[in-house]
């Protein structure tokens, strides 16, 4: 039997990896756990948790449960059940969570949106009145300034289920993060990456955040799966949550591009009436010291911009 690998701590540790049950959750989940094994050496094991989020019988009406796809996940981790929380990273809310800390953020995959038209036509072919599937307000409100002759209707459930929705024709096309897809190997459904421009991805998208007992003695070995380039832009993009204090309703997409030492962040907000609308975009250098300092105080400037005129 081949020896198992020691920990930061020198204990033999299995790490337990906490996931919803989702296939998109269960897949992102294995794949952090591989890399996990790969990069440390220590062998991993997934726990499946149900999470309130998952659950459809609660109506799109109800209030909004901030975070609800995460909580359940904190509260395992911190009472000790698993060791560590695989979140996609822009599920989490922008408030820290005492007691744990988001030790890595691994290489991130595709940022943006992407349709999926049953009649595999483009964004600018969809014949008007097309219905179009999306519950977010961000992508319902980017999709009606670009093209105010599509009609949005509300769709929920996963990957799998909204996908479905077009094949059966409920819809004509649907707007998915394109990360999402990729990860279940559902690549060739999408029709057309959406330009950024046109829908700002939300924040963190297609990135996971890799948490952990702040007080957990490996918790520098998992860090090690950090992407530096991943965090900074993730810093950038997450700082305009947080500057203009956004809930999981606010219609509200950052997104950035590191090119060497150049950040680029483009901003949107739009109003919970949907009326007023602001973008911005901006670009900085990057200091060689520690550049997330840099990024974060990009977005701070970001935010402030975008309050400025709504
Ligand atoms: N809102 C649910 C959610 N959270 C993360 C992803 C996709 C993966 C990612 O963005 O990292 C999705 C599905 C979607 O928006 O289509």
């Amino acid at each position: 039997m081949s020896q198992t690998p020691q920990g930061a701590s020198g204990d033999r540790r299995v790490l337990k990896i906490g996931t919803r049950g989702s296939r998109l959750a269960r897949s992102q989940s294995a794949m952090t756990a591989a890399l996990i094994e790969q990069v440390t050496g220590l062998p991993t094991e997934l726990v499946i948790v149900h999470t309130d989020g998952d659950d459809l019988s609660i109506p799109l009406s109800a209030p909004p449960r901030p975070g609800a796809f995460v909580a359940r996940l904190r509260d395992v981790l911190l009472d000790g059940e698993v060791d560590i929380a695989v979140h996609s990273f822009k599920d989490l809310p922008f408030a820290p969570m005492p007691g744990l800390s988001v030790v890595a953020v691994p290489q991130r995959a595709a940022a943006l949106d992407a349709l999926v038209s049953r009649d595999a036509l483009g964004l600018d072919e969809l014949p008007a009145g097309s219905k179009v599937g999306t519950s977010s307000p961000r992508r319902a409100s980017a999709l009606l300034r670009y093209r105010d002759d599509l009609e949005i209707v509300p769709i929920r459930g996963n990957v799998d289920t909204r996908i479905r929705k077009v094949r059966e024709g409920r819809v004509d096309a649907a707007v998915l993060a394109a990360a999402g897809l990729e990860r279940l190997g559902l690549h060739d459904e999408i029709t057309e990456l959406i330009d950024p421009k046109v829908i700002v991805p939300a924040p963190a998208q297609g990135a996971l955040a890799v948490e952990m007992r702040t007080d957990d003695p490996l918790a520098a070995t998992v860090a090690q799966i950090n992407d530096h380039d991943t965090r900074i832009q993730v810093a950038a993009e997450r700082q305009v949550l947080t500057g203009v204090q956004a809930t999981c309703t606010t219609a509200i997409g950052a997104h950035s591009v590191l090119q060497g030492y150049s950040l680029t962040l483009m901003a949107d907000l739009t109003d919970h009436m949907g009326v007023a609308h602001a973008h911005v975009a901006r670009t900085i250098g990057l200091r060689r010291g520690d550049p997330t300092d840099d990024a974060r105080a990009l977005g701070e400037s970001v935010a402030e911009q975008l309050l400025e005129r709504p």
